[in-house]
């Protein structure tokens, strides 16, 4: 017999049982105005339907991952575009970046002996926070474009209005794009014998011919190890995880599930998800989201960082202290960090907390040219990555992974490195929609940096 009062599904729902919709009733920034709230609350019920991108267990793996890392014992390489957009989700696009997180990874690995945790900022970084809600072209006034998932880049009123079928079109993009990831990082194509394949296709330039020395060293050490016996069949496969900021709510709150096996709450539309500097608001929606699912956190920190807010954010996402569960991502600019980053350091070494800390040298440096390109000089970034090093070498904590903006095309988007992009080359091929990325070669150029100020720890 049915009962005659009926159970509002809310009462019963286990996500809104662990409080999975309190950032409801919060403070929230930098979210669209959707024009149709109707569509907005179709689109979410459908990706509520639609299966999981990344399972629980592998996000579990990569938490145990960044635990080791954070004991001193791994160093993460989290790198992708500033902004993906749904028409670069292409095979030649997507086998570029991996090819290029890859070589870097392999730079880091031989270079520093050091495990390294790959991840990319890949399969769902669609959404945009930006300084201003507006933007004024020729005295007319549109919306900011916020990323794919949201709205066009064109500049015209209907390309800009935010479009909620963006919400389910990103869901399927993230789908194809971690399709393909898995398909080369598991099928073979970043085993390690494939070393010297991974630079094929890029034209030859001074850091390409360091990789070429280095791969030729991996080879012979690999032959070697084969003769002794060593089975390199057993590491064909590559872990490659998937992160983004988990900016929109409309996308990550019906992408999270309870997990069968744990009972606990999983955002799973990527593995790693991450706060930005803008919205880490400790009592906001997107602290108090993230604060209830099971996924390791990234909070990006910008120089004006305290070390109260940096326990007040550890106790509300953090507060049984799992290792591996939080990440910090000190974007605070080359000029800043040898003085804003040790007293955070030596407050969270006190306290006990052991997160890991990670470095984005691009966050904090960037400029505009007189021309108008969004750009980042490549020595302040390099500059940026050594003051990370200095400041974790005196206060005697692990310098634990760099957070780069990167693209495996040769774009012109940097100032400067070996290839000494000037303001004037900027234009021949500048293609983000948002932040400057590095091209492969800076990437590379990175990567061995990275290594050597490694080696010295
Ligand atoms: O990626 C980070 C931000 O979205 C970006 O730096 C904002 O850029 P804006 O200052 O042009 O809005
Ligand atoms: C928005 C970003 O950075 P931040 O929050 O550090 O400004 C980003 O990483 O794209
Ligand atoms: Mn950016």
């Amino acid at each position: 017999m049915t009962s005659l009062v009926e159970t509002p599904a809310a009462l019963t729902d286990p996500l809104v049982l662990a409080g999975l919709d309190h950032w409801r009733t919060l403070p929230i920034k930098q979210q669209p105005n959707w024009p149709d709230a109707q569509a907005v609350a179709a689109a979410s019920a459908e990706l509520a339907t639609l299966p999981p991108l990344v399972f629980a267990g592998e996000v579990d793996q990569l938490r145990e991952r960044l635990a080791a890392a954070a004991s001193g014992h791994g160093f993460l390489l989290q790198g992708g575009d500033c902004a993906e957009t749904f028409a670069d989700a292409t095979a030649d696009r997507i086998r570029n970046r991996v090819k290029t997180v890859l070589q870097m990874a392999v730079v880091l690995t031989y270079g520093a002996s050091m495990p390294v945790i790959k991840v990319g900022r890949m399969a769902g970084q669609f959404a945009k926070p930006r300084s201003s809600d507006t933007e004024t072209r020729g005295g007319v006034t549109l919306p900011a474009y916020r990323g794919d998932i949201v709205n066009g880049y064109d500049f015209t009123p209907e390309s800009r209005n935010a479009d909620p079928s963006r919400l389910v079109k990103g869901y399927h993009t993230a789908a194809s794009t971690l399709n393909l990831i898995r398909a080369f990082t598991q099928g073979g194509f970043a085993d390690l014998r494939e070393v010297h394949s991974w630079n094929k296709g890029f034209a030859e330039n001074p850091a390409n011919v360091r990789y070429e020395g280095m791969a030729r060293e991996i080879d012979r050490a690999v032959r070697f190890m084969e003769a002794c016996g060593a089975n390199f069949d057993e590491i064909k496969a590559v872990e490659f995880y998937a992160s983004h900021e988990a900016l929109l709510m409309d996308y990550e709150r019906p992408l999270t599930r309870i997990d069968s096996r744990t009972g606990d709450a999983y955002d799973v539309s990527a593995h790693l998800l991450w706060v930005g500097e803008r919205t880490r608001d400790i009592d906001g929606a997107h602290v108090d989201f993230l604060s209830r699912v099971r996924n390791p956190l990234g909070v990006k920190l910008g120089p004006s960082t305290t070390p109260d807010d940096v326990f007040r954010l550890i106790d509300r996402l953090d507060p049984e202290r799992t290792p591996g569960r939080l990440t910090f991502i000190t974007r605070m600019g080359a000029g800043r960090i040898r003085e804003a980053l040790p007293p955070l350091l030596e407050a969270v070494k006190a306290e006990g907390s052991t997160p890991l800390w990670v470095t984005d040298p691009m966050h904090g440096n960037g400029i505009t040219t007189p021309t108008g390109y969004k750009t980042r000089r490549f020595d302040d970034v390099v500059d940026e990555v050594k003051g990370f090093f200095e400041a974790h070498r005196a206060v005697g904590t692990h310098p634990g992974g760099i957070h780069v903006e990167l693209t495996g095309d040769d774009v012109t988007e940097c100032l400067g490195g070996s290839e000494m992009i000037d303001e004037e080359t900027l234009a021949t091929r500048y293609e983000s929609l948002c932040d400057p990325r590095l091209n492969h070669m800076q990437s590379l150029e990175l990567a061995f940096l990275v290594a050597e100020e490694l080696r010295k720890n």
